[in-house]
């Protein structure tokens, strides 16, 4: 019998609703920002937060984010297809909770919204729809920003969402001051399947910065080489060394599957991988601002599809 817990916990909500503050407050450090730039899967890991549940045990719970529920512009069929794969990746999760600005939409019912809080409330619509034919297993509602509403008008806000009976629990929180997100934490704890964690605890920190400098190198080898390579690589950062003059030192794996495939990621002379690194390298050093030294190395591993944690990281779903 394990006592250990893992899953994964989709966060959604409009820009600006507190989702990076309520990662972090789950979390219990600050967590490096991951950019929204890189949208090739259907989610990003956030943070990873190690929570404790209502009988004490501890679940890893890998909280992601999927931005491209609310792609502008989503009509066209490239549009609806990102729109469609986000939600996949909220389907994918053991728990979604969805944040709301709470003062934001007070304001839109007492009919004095700004600019972005009927952007905000719209996509809050967006986002009941979407929620209201989901069959997951805890679908959580969490009304952020309660430090600046006044007592009277909490009962108001919630009201508002009586009818939305999707949704399994309502929470009240404060995301800044982590006011209601201990009940919050144990409720997504206690949701999480029983099982070992899926990231070594010692790298949770930075993981979400090993993934995305990942993400960037699969989309360069994915532009480059889609058409020979189909599906057959994933990538790894294996380590992440900030040097003492402020470069970051970063080394990377490409697994491939058989030996065939690797002269074709490597190239004549070494050229494909030398150009999928300049670009890679390029893209880090903008989304960090310092100076990048990128080592690319390849390698066949067998039988790597059997591999939870791995699926994990590459975005897709094992239990398909
Ligand atoms: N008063 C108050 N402000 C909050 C709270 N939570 C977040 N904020 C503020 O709301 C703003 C947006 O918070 P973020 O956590 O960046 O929001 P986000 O949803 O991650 O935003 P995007 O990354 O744009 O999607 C910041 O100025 C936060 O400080 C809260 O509980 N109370």
């Amino acid at each position: 019998m394990t006592n250990t817990k893992a899953g994964f916990a989709a966060i959604i909500g409009a820009p600006n609703a507190g989702k990076s503050t309520l990662v972090n407050a789950l979390v219990g450090e600050k967590v490096s920002i991951v950019t929204h730039k890189v949208q090739t899967t259907r989610f990003q890991v956030r943070g990873i937060a190690m929570l404790k549940d209502n009988d004490d045990a501890t679940a890893q719970v890998v909280l992601v984010d999927t931005p491209g529920i609310f792609k502008a512009g989503g009509d066209d069929r490239l549009g609806r297809s990102m729109v469609h794969a986000a939600w996949s990746g909220v389907d994918d999760s053991n728990a979604v909770i969805h944040v709301v600005d709470a003062p934001a939409y007070l304001r839109v019912l007492h009919k004095e919204p700004t600019a972005q809080d009927k952007k905000a409330f719209a996509d809050t619509e967006r986002v009941t729809k979407g929620l209201s034919t989901r069959k997951m297993g805890l679908i959580c509602l969490a009304l952020n920003k309660i430090d600046e509403i006044p007592h009277d008008q909490l009962l108001e806000v919630i009201a508002a969402f009586k009818d939305h009976t999707f949704y399994n629990e309502i929470f009240l929180i404060s995301a800044l001051n982590r006011d209601g997100v201990d009940a919050l934490s144990k409720t997504l704890a206690s949701a999480m399947p029983e099982g070992p964690f899926l990231y070594p605890p010692d790298q949770a920190a930075d993981l979400p910065s090993r993934l995305m400098a990942a993400e960037i190198t699969r989309e360069k080898l994915y532009l480059r080489l889609h058409d020979e390579l189909p599906y057959a690589s994933t990538v790894e950062t294996e380590k992440w060394t900030k040097q003492k003059n402020g470069d970051i030192r970063i080394d990377q794996v490409i697994y491939v599957k058989r030996d065939s495939q690797k002269p074709i990621v490597l190239g004549k002379g070494g050229r494909t991988i030398r150009d999928i690194g300049a670009s890679a390298r390029q893209d880090m050093q903008d989304w960090l601002g310092v100076k990048v030294h990128l080592f690319l190395f390849v390698k066949v591993r067998e039988g790597w599809t059997d591999d939870r944690a791995r699926y994990a990281e590459s975005g897709l779903n094992f239990d398909v």
